[in-house]
């Protein structure tokens, strides 16, 4: 059922539990001093050796409709339906306001997977910290974030990796949740010692 989001919520199991991906947002502009409070608390995000291994480019306004042309110049050479790939530029022009997050490839596989991680960590921040505010965001991985003429448009350098694309603004409609596996169907507890040597 959607609903229409009416007051913050606070609590932080509340806010993650209550937290929901939005796709249609108010046209109303998500302002900038906002966008740079919740990042400054998304950087808060567990990150190993300190790398803060992360930037930002924003896009709104002119600079969405820049950013839907981006992706139309993937889209067109690549999606069939050429409706979709119309209305996708639209929507993408649409939208408050869209973040890019981004990270350097480190070529250790163990540095890479902490940096990934960390920057999950602060998606997931980004998110949370928004809900909390009242502004809705969804992480987007769409194709054209892996495509050259994409990233070439964005300044992404090689060996950089965008992580995520969040769009984020004022929800119009908020879907309902969508139920999880209880954790304890998931969860092995290990309280004495494992006769055979092995976690069976
Ligand atoms: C790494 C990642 C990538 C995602 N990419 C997309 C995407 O490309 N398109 C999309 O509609 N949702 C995307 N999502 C959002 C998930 O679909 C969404 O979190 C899931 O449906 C659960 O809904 P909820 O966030 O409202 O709980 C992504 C989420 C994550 C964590």
């Amino acid at each position: 059922m959607n609903q229409i989001q009416s007051t913050p919520v606070s609590g932080i199991a509340a806010v993650i539990k209550e937290r929901r991906s939005i796709k249609q947002f108010k046209p109303d502009p998500l302002p900038v001093g906002l966008l740079e409070e919740l990042l400054n608390v998304a950087v808060w995000a567990p990150n190993h050796g300190l790398r803060e291994p992360w930037r930002f480019i924003a896009f709104q306004g002119e600079g969405a409709k820049f950013l839907g042309e981006a992706a139309f110049s993937f889209m067109k050479r690549t999606v069939a339906d050429s409706d979709f790939a119309v209305k996708r530029k639209e929507y993408l022009s649409s939208v408050p306001l869209t973040l890019i997050v981004i990270m350097p490839e480190d070529p250790r596989q163990r540095e890479w997977d902490e940096d990934y991680a960390a920057v999950s960590a602060l998606v997931q921040n980004f998110q949370l910290a928004a809900w909390e505010q009242g502004v809705g965001t969804i992480w987007k991985t769409d194709p054209y974030i892996y495509a050259p003429e994409f990233r070439n448009k964005l300044g992404v350098q090689p060996g950089e990796k965008i992580v995520a694309m969040v769009h984020a603004g004022y929800p119009e409609t908020v879907p309902g949740s969508r139920p999880r596996t209880e954790a304890s169907k998931l969860l092995k507890i290990v309280d004495s010692y494992p006769e055979s040597g092995v976690v069976e």
